[in-house]
């Protein structure tokens, strides 16, 4: 049978609202074996690797899976916890958190769950669970604010491969990005408030955000500027003038040229510019995970205290905070608007009488 369908179809079922926030993904251990596994689908999409199929394939897998599984596996190691992954626990949390929360107020009309672009849990399966529960109309929620091809274009594939398979397809929202919406600058700029009443201010605050090649930005991808915005966005929040803050951009992978500044180039200049003490938020993340313990928390701490720099810190993301949950809520109601759980039960209810009525 080419086409999935639920042979338990009933007129009679409440159908359900769906939401399905997601983020990229993580290996299952931080050991060769999982890294090769993860890298391989993470870099296999053409979405993030925009290069000649055939001339990547060989790239990838004579040289990179031979070389990389290992120094990302070691990297893996230094943040990985009781609980696994930062990134897929802390997704957990968040989907634990919202469901609470949004279920306080629509009841069990609604589901909850969260899934991986790449691993486990996949797009694929929690949409085939959340569709067999019920769910006929989806609202997904990718967990990166600023737009970008490489991830929210990604994820939206993996949405729509599932749905090739599927005779009865559900109706679909898809938020696309909301590095703007005034919620999640509130809470970025709240957590950044939170760090100076304990711990001061700095010379410099520094956003860094995951870089992309800049052959991404030249063809059209508004990341960049998305970024930016952000960025001024918070500094307005937090009333900080322009030589109070910087944006940077960090985990270059490959030769060509990334988005610049460069966070770790930049962090090695600061110092003999006479910037001593800095603070890095990174407002790409809705979760803690490799690219900002390891990346921002460790390596780059090295080399700006290695460059001269006397004071770093890294202000963790929002992870499962009760204020970054009641954002993606307000964010959630908002794309949720005109939907309701059952407004067309009166109407099935009737036409299943009618059926029952010529039977
Ligand atoms: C936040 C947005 C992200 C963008 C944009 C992004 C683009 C991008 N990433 C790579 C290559 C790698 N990224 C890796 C890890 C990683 N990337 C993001 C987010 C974005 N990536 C996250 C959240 C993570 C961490 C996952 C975790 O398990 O904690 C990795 C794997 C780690 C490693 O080996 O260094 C790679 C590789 C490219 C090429 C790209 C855009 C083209
Ligand atoms: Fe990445
Ligand atoms: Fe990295």
């Amino acid at each position: 049978m080419k086409y999935q369908g639920n042979p338990e179809f009933s007129h009679k079922q409440h159908d359900k609202i769906g939401i399905l926030i997601t983020n990229l993904g993580t290996p299952d251990a931080p050991k060769k074996a999982d890294l090769k596994r993860y890298l391989r689908e993470f870099l296999s999409d053409p979405r993030v690797i925009e290069v000649p199929r055939l001339l990547w394939w060989m790239i990838l897998n004579l040289v990179i899976l031979n070389i990389r599984p290992r120094r990302s596996a070691k990297a893996y190691g230094t943040v990985w916890t009781d609980r696994g992954s930062p990134l897929l626990f802390h997704t957990q949390d968040q989907a634990d958190a919202l469901r609470q929360k949004i279920q306080q107020t629509r009841g069990d009309t609604v589901l909850i769950e969260f899934a991986m672009r790449y691993g486990s849990p996949s797009v694929d399966s929690v949409i085939e669970k959340m569709l067999q529960q019920g769910v006929r109309k989806l609202l997904v929620l990718p967990l990166y604010p600023q737009y970008c091809a490489s991830t929210t274009a990604s994820t939206f594939d993996a949405v729509a491969a599932s749905f090739l398979k599927q005779r009865l397809i559900p109706e679909l929202r898809f938020i696309n990005h909301y590095h703007d919406f005034p919620a999640y600058i509130q809470a970025v700029a709240d957590k950044i408030r939170r760090h100076w009443e304990v711990h001061g201010r700095a010379d410099k605050l520094i956003f860094t955000y995951h870089g992309i090649p800049k052959r991404y930005l030249l063809n059209g991808d508004p990341y960049h500027c998305e970024c930016y915005k952000t960025a001024r966005l918070l500094a307005e929040n937090l009333g900080l003038t322009k030589d109070e803050y910087l944006v940077s951009f960090q985990s270059r992978f490959g030769r060509e040229e990334w988005l610049q500044p460069y966070t770790d180039k930049t962090l090695m200049a600061l110092p003999q510019e006479g910037v001593k003490s800095v603070q890095l938020v990174c407002p790409g993340f809705s979760a803690d995970c490799l690219e900002t313990i390891e990346e921002i928390g460790i390596e780059n701490r090295d080399y700006f205290l290695e460059a001269g720099g006397e004071r770093y810190e890294y202000i963790p993301a929002l992870n499962a905070e009760a204020g970054h949950i009641d954002m993606m809520a307000e964010l959630i109601e908002q794309h949720l608007h005109g939907w309701s759980a059952c407004d067309d039960t009166a109407q099935r209810a009737l036409l299943a009488t009618q059926l029952g009525a010529q039977q």
